[in-house]
């Protein structure tokens, strides 16, 4: 897909890829740990509470800003690529690269010799509509590199509100830390949980959920109280939920048993984001592969599943 670049007169300094070749970049994924929601707001959107748990695990990007267009392909990783959207309008790396483009545009003194342009890669390997967040990550990842490749020299502040405007859950991407969040996902705190080793095992079914209809749905809790941050991070296994959990497990029996399959095997299971994956903290590598292997022995409605850890505090979305 393309979208034509504007000419323009001012030379492109210091972008690495030029004349070198460009590398693949790891955009990682979230868990929600908890998710409450605490108010509707009168522009539709929700007021939540969550803790977003970084992981290591997600697409990959290669992103050439040697080309004067821009222009995003997908090639399918441990993801098929039929979850991409049929309009390249809809496409969020290619709203990502004009809207940054359109934003650098208006910053310029003078005007540039050479537009500003970009090829970009995506390898799918976290699924659409997963509640991991795999898009907003890949979003995130591609300011950050496009924001080192064109030369803006934008600080990580203002790529997040301006990843904020793209998607709720860009900012904490482009900040690359796990944290609490409030406001829809951009008021965010750094942040440890307890009770986890940090190590998570994934479940991926065979359903996709959309995050727009959930939210919209009756029967939706909307009227969590707040709660200190801290008590929900100490006690987020037993004392809080994800809101989105109940109706989607009312909706698809398989996999509710599913989730009590892994709380049975894990200890625990929640559903993260507006779904429909499922995850568990577990002891080690080992134990998660060992636990995912018996479950998708079992669950036709488990499509596969991964291991990965915590990003944690380590700044790790470049
Ligand atoms: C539910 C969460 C939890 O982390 O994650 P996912 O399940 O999508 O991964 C997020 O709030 C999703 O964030 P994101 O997917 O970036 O949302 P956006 O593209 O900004 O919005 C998609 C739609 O969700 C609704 N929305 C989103 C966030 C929010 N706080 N309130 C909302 O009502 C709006 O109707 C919006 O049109
Ligand atoms: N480049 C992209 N990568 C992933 N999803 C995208 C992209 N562009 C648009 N989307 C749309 O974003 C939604 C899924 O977002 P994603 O972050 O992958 O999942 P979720 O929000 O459930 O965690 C889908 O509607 C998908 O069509």
């Amino acid at each position: 897909m393309t979208a034509d670049g504007q000419t323009t007169d001012r030379p492109l300094e210091n972008a690495t890829t030029k004349g070198g070749s460009p590398t693949w970049r790891r955009a990682g994924s979230k868990l929600n740990l908890y998710l409450h929601i605490n108010a509707r707001r009168p522009d539709g959107y929700h007021e939540l509470q969550t803790f977003f748990e970084l992981l290591d695990y997600g697409d990959e990007l290669l992103v050439d800003t040697n080309p004067e267009d821009i222009r995003v392909d997908w090639i399918a990783g441990d993801e098929p690529i039929d979850g991409r959207p049929t309009d390249p309008g809809d496409d969020l790396l290619c709203r990502t690269a004009l809207r940054l483009r359109q934003y650098a545009h208006d910053l310029e003194q003078a005007p540039r010799r050479r537009p500003l342009g970009a090829h970009i890669t995506l390898k799918k390997h976290a699924p659409v509509g997963g509640g991991l967040g795999g898009g907003s990550a890949a979003a995130a990842c591609l300011l950050l590199a496009l924001n080192r490749e064109w030369a803006l020299d934008l600080p990580r502040e203002t790529l997040a509100e301006i990843g904020r405007e793209l998607g709720a859950d860009v900012p904490v991407f482009v900040r690359g830390e796990s944290a609490t969040a409030h406001g829809i996902g951009e008021e965010l705190h750094p942040g440890t949980a307890g009770q986890t080793t940090g190590i998570y095992l994934v479940l991926i079914p065979a359903l996709s959920s959309p995050t727009a209809r959930l939210f919209v749905a009756d029967g939706l809790k909307r009227d969590t109280p707040k709660r200190s941050d801290t008590d929900l991070l100490e006690h987020w296994r037993q004392g809080a939920t994800n809101v989105f959990e109940p109706l989607l497990l009312a909706a698809h029996p398989a996999l509710a048993a599913l989730r009590d399959d892994l709380e049975s095997q894990a200890g625990f299971a929640r559903v993260t984001g507006s779904g429909a994956c499922l995850f568990a903290p577990v002891t080690s590598a080992d134990e998660g592969r060992r636990i995912g292997h018996a479950l998708a022995a079992k669950h036709p409605v488990l499509r596969r599943y991964f291991v990965s850890r915590s990003v944690g505090n380590g700044k790790s979305a470049s």
